[in-house]
């Protein structure tokens, strides 16, 4: 396929996500090329015979590519969604890389006077605990956030939960559950509307991929 209107480009997330949404491609029936792996540093893979660009991007950039237009379809955490509140389409949900959103503390520690909470996504965090009807100061980190209530920068941390190996780790337990996480295909409103036929296309052998061949039936 040579690079017609038709043609898309796809912003992966580097990371934790990659190998699954590579499998998952491979599975919906794409020929994904060697040089797309996990360890490559190469930032665009072309695969003009499928009639793709493929974007290497910060999972929390996807949205953003994806809105800009720069970037026609991305593969993004939900997690991730809830955060940006970006202006795009969520198309399927994948099913890949499951984890929660959860808020978590230090076990029997009662709530104090100005509470804190530590996190990566705060948003998420705001939102959740305006809608509980409870005043806490949210204190925005970017990694290791189990860290804060262990040395007293946060009384309770809003973040990701998967096996719960890092909170066992770390003394901590899981106190109230926000959200379910799976990755999401996502679309530019232009994109979908201007590229319908070739998206939906794919969309429908993702959804198979996903969901099995029975699924059209
Ligand atoms: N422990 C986990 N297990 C399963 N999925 C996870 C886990 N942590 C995060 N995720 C999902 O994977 C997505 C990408 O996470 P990943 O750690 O690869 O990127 P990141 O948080 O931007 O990390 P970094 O800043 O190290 O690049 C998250 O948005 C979430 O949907
Ligand atoms: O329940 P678990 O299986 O232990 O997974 C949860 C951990 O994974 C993520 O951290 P990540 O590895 O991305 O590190 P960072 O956020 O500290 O950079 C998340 O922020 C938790 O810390």
């Amino acid at each position: 396929m040579t690079k017609t209107d038709q043609h898309l480009t796809v912003a992966m997330p580097k990371g934790r996500i990659f190998t699954e949404a590579l499998h998952l491609l491979k599975e919906a029936g794409f020929a994904m090329p060697e040089e797309m792996a996990e360890n490559s540093r190469k930032l665009t893979v072309e695969v003009p015979e499928e009639g793709f660009t493929f974007l290497m991007v910060k999972p929390v950039d996807v949205p953003t590519y994806v809105e800009h237009g720069v970037a026609d379809l991305g593969v993004v955490g939900k997690d991730i969604l809830m955060e940006e509140n970006r202006d795009v389409y969520e198309l399927l949900d994948l099913n890949i890389s499951p984890c929660r959103v959860c808020v978590a503390g230090m076990p029997g520690r009662g709530p104090s006077l100005n509470p804190k909470v530590a996190t990566k996504y705060p948003r998420i965090a705001d939102r959740y605990f305006r809608e509980q009807g409870q005043q806490v100061e949210v204190v925005r980190l970017n990694g290791s956030v189990e860290l804060a209530p262990l040395i007293g920068l946060s009384d309770r941390i809003v973040d990701i939960v998967s096996t719960g190996r890092t909170l066992r780790e770390n003394g901590l337990v899981e106190m109230e559950e926000i959200a379910h996480v799976t990755s999401r295909l996502i679309a530019n409103r232009a994109s979908y509307r201007l590229k319908r036929t070739r998206i939906d296309q794919m969309h429908q052998q993702l959804t198979v991929a996903v969901h099995g061949e029975g699924v059209f039936k």
